[in-house]
């Protein structure tokens, strides 16, 4: 195949929008493709397409890789482009076959445009183009389970022939939400919850409790790596991690509190997130919770931990199970080295309350304990952690 010399970005959810909320997605995932491309220092232009966006760039491998990591895209092609007509896409097909790797293949073709745009209909081109991949590769077609589909996309001034599709996250384009303070503790789970939320479309500001000795550098560097990983989806969003000084509070719960401590601790970490979500503009406190895996994770525990919020709480992970976002945080590339005996595991109590009623926590914690936690979220260092920041708090193009 000739050098592809653009990529075809393909989205789906943003397609079945009403056509103005359809328009301002659209111009949100071009403008995230720019500032991928932009961080990632490829030069390229997006262009918005019928229902799909451009890329014109001389390197259209790592611009694809850039698409692939923007939330909204669902797959992104390195594409040959030519001209619509029956020789010149035969042609190209053939260049393609050139390079074939080996194994079975498929032609699908999808040809668009008014009636009479093109002498020739979608199955004719696929019937056509298979055999001028047959005789130069001499490989069988199996139309089932190819070993590589080549795709040929003709539209009315201009066509693509690509051998590749690299799926993107899906979901929708960074910034069509509103901003959500996650609490990032740098372990397994939290990134995956900031992950699940950029997703839908909504930029997060990471905030980490420093727990003191109970934490650590080793802690908090984790936490700042995995925000720098977190930053890759989001170019040009501010992802800079907060860091809220805890450990003096941490280290008085411990002397004070026995059964209910890390209940009272949930509490604390909440009200931070919501004095930074007010500062910052956004709607809710995200945690990486999912029910049933911590004592701390109980409904009823759950429900004394959300009575110290006045924000909504986000649990994007409720109903996961371990070893699912385990996987998921090795293949988003947060997965660190989660075994660090640190954090709020050695915060927890030898036999840590499970059914806790709000009147035995509230009664077991320091009367100061959630004004004292605003006061310590008040003025968080900010750590940059490679993402060059700016819009997170974007209003107009919710
Ligand atoms: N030091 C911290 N800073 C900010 N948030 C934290 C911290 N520790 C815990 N959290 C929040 O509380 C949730 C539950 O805490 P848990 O004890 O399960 O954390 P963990 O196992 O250390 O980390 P994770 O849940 O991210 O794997 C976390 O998912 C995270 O949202």
């Amino acid at each position: 195949m000739h050098r592809p010399d653009a990529v075809l970005v393909r989205y789906g959810e943003v397609g079945v929008k009403s056509s103005k909320v359809r328009t301002d997605m659209e111009r949100r995932l071009r403008d995230n493709l720019e500032a991928a491309l932009a961080t990632r220092d490829i030069d390229g232009t997006v262009e918005r397409n019928w229902s799909r966006l451009r890329i014109d760039t001389p390197d259209p491998d790592a611009a694809a890789d850039a698409a692939a990591d923007t939330f909204g895209v669902v797959s992104a092609s390195p594409v040959v482009v030519c001209e619509p007509t029956r020789e010149a896409l035969l042609s190209t097909l053939r260049a393609a076959a050139a390079d074939h790797p080996g194994g079975s293949f498929a032609v699908d073709a999808n040809r668009a445009g008014p009636d009479g745009a093109h002498p020739f209909t979608s199955r004719e081109l696929e019937a056509e183009g298979g055999s001028v991949v047959e005789n130069v590769t001499g490989a069988p077609v199996d139309l089932d389970d190819p070993a590589v589909t080549y795709g040929v996309d003709c539209r009315e001034d201009e066509a693509f022939v690509f051998t590749e599709r690299r799926p993107g996250p899906g979901g929708l384009p960074l910034g069509t939400q509103e901003p959500v303070v996650v609490l990032l503790s740098g372990g397994l789970d939290s990134p995956v919850a900031a992950w699940e939320l950029m997703k839908r479309g909504a930029p997060v500001y990471p905030v980490y409790v420093d727990l003191g000795d109970y934490g650590g550098p080793d802690h908090c560097a984790r936490a700042v790596e995995v925000t720098e990983r977190l930053a890759r989806f989001a170019a040009g969003f501010d992802t800079r991690l907060r860091v809220v000084d805890a450990g003096a509070l941490v280290d008085d719960l411990v002397a004070s509190v026995r059964d209910t401590r890390m209940l009272s601790l949930r509490r604390a970490m909440l009200r931070m997130g919501e004095v930074v979500a007010r500062d910052l503009g956004a709607v809710a406190v995200a945690t990486g919770e999912s029910l049933g895996q911590k004592s701390s994770q109980t409904g009823t525990n759950l429900a004394v931990t959300d009575a110290a919020a006045t924000l909504p709480v986000y649990r994007p992970l409720l109903t996961r199970d371990k070893s699912d976002i385990t996987e998921q945080a090795r293949r988003i590339g947060t997965f660190a080295d989660s075994t660090l005996p640190v954090g709020c595991e050695r915060v927890a109590p030898a036999h840590p309350e499970t059914g806790a009623s709000l009147a035995t926590v509230e009664a077991a914690e320091p009367d100061d304990l959630l004004e004292r936690a605003v006061r310590l979220a008040r003025n968080p260092e900010t750590v940059d952690a490679g993402a060059d920041g700016g819009r997170g708090g974007d209003e107009s193009d919710r």
